[in-house]
């Protein structure tokens, strides 16, 4: 019998929840058989969206959402399953992040809801869940947890390779032949875009980037917000809605009154191409290649503002690499949930900065 992962994320885009069913060797292959990605209703998007900041009645709203997650998480699962003509038995386990509705690594804790009991009822099929906590508690930011799969799947013996993750947040990873991987959320990466391009032309994204092409960057309040001391930090270091959020944009357009809601779109679009672009020279200068993934790889202007700023790179999508872009996150999931039945561990401290190597998750049983 086939042993098979599916790998379940639902990142801070909050676009939809994205499966894929994976199969791992020990060769260190990957493959993808088949994907989805199913979007939020608009109502659960809102709940999970009002989670992510402080609200009354956090603990009910949260176990409604938790819920209403499971239950659209196992429809995907099953519906993708079906699709492939494949069994829940053939399927080892499912490993789910879930949704982040709360990240404070200075704190200790890292909140994904999600209920995977429920997911593991619904599916019949074992769940793994619950990642970042471990980390978390030996000390480690949580996050990022994809650089591992990446370290596991795409490391060179030749030359170094770093790649990209651009979802809400955008992160890097840095593999370096015979050297620890780095890796750490690098800022925003479009969440901050997405916020603006809903308020103003009332579009989930900015397709393309086409509106904020249309703008002109104004630097002044690019200045103002580059000097945000998150960027000069180097990692380990992770971010989230709670610290890049709409009131943060909102400071400091304040102090740069007028500027036009195209030319301020133009702006964030440059503020993620350049604090990418900053942190790679930062932590890997002699690298000659990029990997994109995520959804910001299908952002046709924000791919060619961040070839602008790295002139002497390479910058492809992960597809460069036999992986496509739009599933690596799941993909990774799914490995972590394969990590954990084999007892291995799933982060690494050079990225995450915990005291050692642990194994990540917890087994809600079918
Ligand atoms: N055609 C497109 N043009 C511009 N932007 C796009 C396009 N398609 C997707 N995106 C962007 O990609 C985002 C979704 O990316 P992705 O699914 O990788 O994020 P995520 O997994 O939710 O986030 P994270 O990795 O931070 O957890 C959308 O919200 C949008 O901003
Ligand atoms: C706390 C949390 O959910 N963080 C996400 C987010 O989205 C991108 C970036 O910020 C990354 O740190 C992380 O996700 C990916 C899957 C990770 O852990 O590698």
């Amino acid at each position: 019998m086939q042993q098979l992962h599916v790998g379940i994320m639902s990142g801070t885009s909050l676009d939809g929840i994205d499966i894929a069913l994976s199969r791992f060797t020990d060769a260190h292959q990957a493959d993808c058989l088949g994907a989805l990605c199913i979007p939020f209703p608009h109502d659960l998007r809102q709940q999970l969206l009002d989670l992510c900041s402080p609200g009354s009645d956090e603990l009910y709203l949260a176990g409604i959402a938790g819920n209403a997650w499971a239950h659209l998480a196992a429809s995907g699962v099953n519906q993708l399953l079906q699709q492939h003509q494949v069994s829940p038995e053939q399927v080892s386990a499912i490993g789910s992040h879930g949704q982040t509705v709360r990240h404070h690594p200075d704190q200790g804790f890292s909140l994904q809801i999600g209920n995977p009991s429920l997911l593991a009822e619904l599916t019949g099929i074992n769940v793994i869940a619950d990642f970042r906590s471990r980390d978390l508690a030996a000390g480690g930011e949580g996050a990022p947890l994809v650089p591992a799969f990446h370290h596991w799947l795409l490391s060179s013996d030749e030359h170094t390779r770093t790649l990209v993750n651009i979802g809400g947040f955008a992160n890097l990873t840095v593999l370096k032949p015979g050297q620890s991987p780095s890796g750490f959320d690098s800022g925003p990466g479009n969440a901050l875009m997405d916020n603006w391009a809903l308020r103003h032309i009332g579009t989930p994204y900015d397709e393309n980037g086409s509106w904020a092409q249309k703008g002109q960057v104004h630097d002044a309040l690019l200045q103002r917000m580059l000097a945000d001391p998150y960027f000069a930090r180097t990692g380990p270091k992770s971010t989230g809605r709670e610290y890049f959020h709409e009131a943060w944009l909102s400071v400091h357009l304040q102090h740069v009154p007028g500027v036009a809601a195209a030319d301020v779109q133009a702006t964030l679009a440059m503020l993620t191409a350049t604090t990418i672009a900053e942190s790679l020279q930062q932590a890997a200068a002699e690298t000659r290649e990029l990997y994109v993934c995520g959804g910001g790889a299908r952002n046709a202007h924000l791919m060619e503002l961040l070839q602008q700023q790295l002139p002497a790179r390479q910058v492809a999508s992960t597809q460069a690499l036999g992986v496509d872009p739009d599933w690596m996150e799941a993909m990774a999931f799914a490995w972590l949930a394969w990590r954990f039945e084999q007892r291995l561990a799933g982060n690494l401290p050079s990225v995450t900065g915990a005291k050692g190597e642990r194994i990540l998750g917890a087994l809600y049983p079918a």
